[in-house]
């Protein structure tokens, strides 16, 4: 089981903040590093690591973590969604803590100008999450379509800045979806790296793409887990066990809540015959993956650089995730002290990022205001 520090998987804050928490929601402690640095906006500012509280999820050999993921999304489910089921106080998720997670996680929409201020003279570099991200949340995984006016706006960054999508998807599979040839991409969480012939580095002599699979060994271990989940989750109405060619996903948002934990329990016996494979929880999905040191955030270190930006000063990367497996991308950028990350979410999370944006649609507002800004900046130089 992973060790990074538990983020709160849609909505699991309430009942993390059920198990303990009897001081206020989210203390801070002062800005660590001060603010806007050389490559950083915000970089160094600090929510407190502990803006909730930490559980030892990996109790059990792991499944206290399962636990826990499948009490928060009941606790957040419509049927029990009540603080009398929970036994909290309503307001844990009230409005004076999501202003207070506010000061710490400012809008990226109202800091544009601040943000754009640390932009100058830089580098930029786009990396950008898709599910939840670039395309709403969805009931059905194959269908989670982003849309054209959000395609517009990714094509017109990548006009601009190097822009990476980095996806727990397959990497054929998110492709098909943001069909974008001029862009980089990382499938099955950074596992499945392609850089473009176009790339600066990395390109082969004659002109090809270049592949990274750090995990291909795992390849016929993955067909065979990926199967044999197929098989223990037929008989449960809803579940779907999606192959992400490096991982597979076991989604669980179409799944009746009662039958949950015994679904829970099939993947957690089956994973037992795999030890070198993990489960990590997400949003309403249980993700399986090989333990190697590699995840979003060395994915993302990776392809800067393969761009050839690997100690470069002035580059800016810019991660903008919802999930997760997005936040081992924020850790690196934070522990860089360089770029900054942007989490998507609607409600206050425990995060390395620096700025929040609510949903996919504000992304898409940043994007394009980044756009906007990049195309005045050019066009006031060329004026001078
Ligand atoms: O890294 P990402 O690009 O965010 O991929 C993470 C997982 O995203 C997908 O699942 C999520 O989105 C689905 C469509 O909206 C939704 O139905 C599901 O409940 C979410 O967990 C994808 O299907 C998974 O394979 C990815 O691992």
């Amino acid at each position: 089981m992973t060790n990074q520090n538990v983020l709160v998987p849609e909505s699991m804050e309430i009942a993390v903040a059920a198990v303990a928490n009897p001081a206020p929601m989210f203390p801070y402690l002062p800005p660590h590093g001060g603010g806007a640095s050389a490559g950083g906006v915000r970089g160094g500012f600090g929510i407190r690591r502990k803006c909730l509280p930490q559980l030892d999820l990996a109790e059990n050999g792991g499944s206290g973590r399962i636990n826990v993921w499948i009490e928060t999304m009941e606790a957040s489910s419509p049927k029990h969604k009540s603080a009398a089921t929970l036994g909290v106080s309503a307001s844990i998720t009230g409005p004076h803590e999501h202003s207070t997670w506010m000061l710490s996680h400012p809008s990226a929409l109202s800091m544009f100008d601040e943000i754009t201020k640390a932009l100058i003279g830089k580098q930029v570099v786009m990396f950008l999450d898709y599910d939840g991200t670039l395309s709403p949340i969805v009931d059905d995984p194959d269908r989670a379509f982003m849309s054209d006016a959000m395609r517009d706006a990714v094509r017109d960054v990548a006009r601009y800045f190097p822009t990476a999508i980095v996806s727990g998807r397959c990497r054929n599979k998110v492709y098909s979806f943001v069909r974008l040839a001029e862009l980089y991409y990382a499938g099955s969480h950074g596992m499945d790296i392609k850089v473009p012939a176009k790339g600066p580095s990395l390109k082969k002599p004659n002109g090809k793409a270049v592949l990274f699979q750090p995990a291909s060994k795992f390849l016929p271990m993955i067909d065979k887990v990926y199967r044999t989940l197929l098989e223990a989750t037929k008989s449960t109405p809803g579940a779907k066990v999606e192959n992400n060619k490096f991982c597979v996903s076991v989604h669980f948002r179409c799944v009746d809540e009662k039958r949950w934990r015994a679904l829970a329990d099939r993947v957690k016996s089956v994973l037992k015959e795999y030890p070198k494979l993990r489960l990590t929880p997400g949003r309403k999905v249980l993700e399986i993956r090989p333990i190697i040191k590699w995840d979003k955030g060395r994915a993302m270190e990776f392809l800067l650089k393969s761009l050839g930006f690997a100690d470069c000063k002035d580059v800016l990367p810019v991660y903008i995730g919802d999930d997760l497996t997005d936040e081992d991308a924020f850790k690196v950028l934070r522990n860089r002290g360089q770029g900054f990350g942007i989490l998507v979410s609607k409600i206050p999370k425990e995060t390395s990022a620096s700025y929040s944006l609510q949903e996919p649609s504000e992304v898409m507002d940043f994007l394009q205001r980044l756009v906007e800004w990049k195309r005045l900046t050019l066009k006031s130089c060329t004026m001078v």
